[in-house]
């Protein structure tokens, strides 16, 4: 079998959701290690007063390709863009394109998808279902298509606890939804959205269910790979580490601890989040890539997680709010409590000040979405699955040792301190797009947030004292009892140890 590298050469690939961030990423993958690549086709659409080839100059000029434009500073002849807007019938690409697609591809990764956990179910049904049977339907037009690989996520079937490599009847069958949904106005559809998804949390992982089965549907007549990454992260080595570009799952998390927003987050002490580095997400796509051409499977990867608040500390964000001091608690209780105290009465206090100043409070408003987002990702955050993972082991016996390095996609190497410190720095560099030679000043906005927890903490205390204990003598007597009780201690502990000595 020729290795993963020869096996790209001479091929033309074409992607879906390659200016999102695996996408990206699967397009730097692909020219950097397959450089005899002939052709990337990519899909892509017109976006915020963007033209599509203007998406494409600036997606190429992303530090991210770096390494890419050093080694060939024409790689972008490499990448066709078709326009093409994926909610439309027929992908809405032109009829010349779609000819020319047919003649060419030989391989396809369907990574377009939307993951927003809120989506209204006609619109993730729309993109994730209905625009996967369109690709589909026009990888049957392909003369020389030799695999389909469709990213979905291991989370599609987050209600079962132990998830095998098999693709699970579907909740409902995709094609008598979408025909039922056609005549339904928003309105009925947003009512009945939580009875059709049941006990999943999200149009998301429902609609990405019902993607798998349509996938499935068409294994006769295409080779079919479908890979279900858990969390992706931020890059663990390529093209360096801690790439990453966006708020999603976890970066979200790291950000608004960092920024010392949030103080308390509702999640399972023992397992935390599996979470997966994009990069080997990647390589493991390729890989399926390279053996779907003979094989048909499904594969997705694992879990691990720590010391987050360290990291945040070493590497502090720009005028954070707070110091980072983000605690797990599986407690709801417990959870609602540190939302109080830790979340609103700051944001408060801070509200007041900002309108004695005579500017508009805005804390608030930020807590309140990111209560939103926080309680978007409880439901993963919070449980634990198992998954089968057989297929991983298999493909990782098949690859020659050059391949099992450069694809490498064997995540029992992965030191996770350093990868979580990485991805900490990542966000910083390349989210937030902050200077790395700010950290001492910004260190010191910290050591203020300290000196002024110190001080308000000492003020609350003798205020508590005042109102309190000087009004009331009960209160009083409380408080010389314990005064005397600690003295008595002392007394007796200063005694034993001048004995002992
Ligand atoms: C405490 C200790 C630490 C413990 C760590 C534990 C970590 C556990 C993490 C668990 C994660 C579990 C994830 C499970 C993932 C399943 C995997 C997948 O298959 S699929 C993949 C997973 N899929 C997902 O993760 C999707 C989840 N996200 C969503 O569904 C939505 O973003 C939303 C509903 C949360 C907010 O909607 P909405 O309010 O409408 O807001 P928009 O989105 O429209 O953004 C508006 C603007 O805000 C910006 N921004 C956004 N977020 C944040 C943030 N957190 N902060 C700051 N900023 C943020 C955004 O860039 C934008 O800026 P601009 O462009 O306007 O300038
Ligand atoms: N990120 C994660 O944690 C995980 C992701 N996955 C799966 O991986 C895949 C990629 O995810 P990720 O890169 O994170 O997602 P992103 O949101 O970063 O990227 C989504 C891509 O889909 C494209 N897209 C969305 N809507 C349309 C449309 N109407 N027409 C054309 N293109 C569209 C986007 O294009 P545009 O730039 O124009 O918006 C973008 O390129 C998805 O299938 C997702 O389900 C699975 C598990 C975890």
């Amino acid at each position: 079998m020729a290795s993963i590298t020869e096996y790209y050469a001479g091929k033309s690939v074409l992607i879906t959701g390659a200016t999102g961030f695996m996408g990206k990423v699967l397009v730097e993958k692909l020219l950097w290690s397959c450089p005899d690549v002939k052709a990337l086709y990519i899909l892509v659409r017109p976006k915020a007063g963007q033209t599509m080839e203007q998406r494409v100059s600036h997606m190429m000029k992303c530090k991210l390709f770096d390494r890419v434009r050093e080694a060939n500073p024409d790689f972008h002849k490499k990448i066709i863009p078709i326009s093409s807007e994926l909610t439309q019938p027929g992908l809405s690409i032109s009829p010349e394109d779609v000819e020319k697609l047919s003649a060419c591809i030989n391989i396809v990764f369907h990574c377009a998808a939307t993951i927003r956990f809120d989506e209204p179910l006609k619109h993730a049904l729309q993109l994730n279902v209905i625009a996967t049977q369109e690709l589909l339907s026009l990888a049957q037009r392909m003369h020389h298509l030799e695999a389909f690989i469709h990213i979905s996520t291991a989370y599609a079937n987050c209600n079962r606890k132990h998830i095998d490599e098999v693709i699970y009847p579907p909740p409902v069958e995709p094609k008598k939804l979408i025909e039922s949904l056609e005549w339904m106005d928003d309105g009925i559809v947003q009512d009945i959205t939580p009875r059709l998804i049941g006990d999943r949390p999200n149009t998301y992982t429902y609609t990405k269910a019902l993607a798998e089965y349509v996938v499935q549907q068409e294994q006769d007549k295409l080779n079919i790979g479908i890979i279900r990454p858990s969390i992706v992260g931020a890059s663990w080595q390529e093209p360096f580490p801690g790439w990453i570009d966006n708020f999603n799952g976890p970066s979200g998390v790291f950000i608004a601890a960092g920024k010392g927003i949030l103080r308390t987050m509702r999640a399972n002490n023992d397992a935390v989040a599996d979470l997966i580095p994009v990069d080997v997400v990647v390589n493991l796509t390729l890989a399926v890539g390279w053996y779907t051409a003979v094989k048909t499977y499904c594969l997705y990867p694992f879990k691990a997680f720590s010391k987050l608040v360290l990291c945040l500390k070493r590497n502090p964000l720009e005028q954070a709010f707070r110091r980072p001091n983000a605690n797990i608690t599986s407690n709801y209780l417990i959870n609602q409590y540190w939302i109080l105290v830790s979340h609103k009465f700051p944001a408060l206090i801070y509200d007041l000040f900002l309108r004695l100043c005579g500017q508009k409070p805005q804390m608030m408003r930020i807590f309140n979405r990111l209560h939103k987002a926080i309680g978007l990702l409880e439901y993963f955050s919070s449980q634990d699955w198992e998954w089968n993972s057989d297929n991983i082991s298999m493909l990782m016996s098949q690859l020659t040792p050059e391949d099992r390095t450069m694809f490498n996609f064997d995540v029992r190497q992965l030191n996770w301190p350093e990868y979580i410190e990485n991805y900490c720095i990542g966000t910083k560099k390349y989210v937030l797009n902050e200077d790395m030679s700010d950290i001492p000043a910004a260190r010191q906005h910290l050591r203020k947030l300290r000196n002024i927890r110190y001080t308000f903490n000492t003020l609350l205390v003798v205020f508590i004292w005042r109102v309190f204990i000087a009004r009331s003598q009960m209160a009083r007597n409380i408080w010389y009892f314990v005064v005397n009780l600690c003295f008595k201690f002392l007394s007796y502990f200063r005694a034993s140890s001048t004995l002992t000595n």
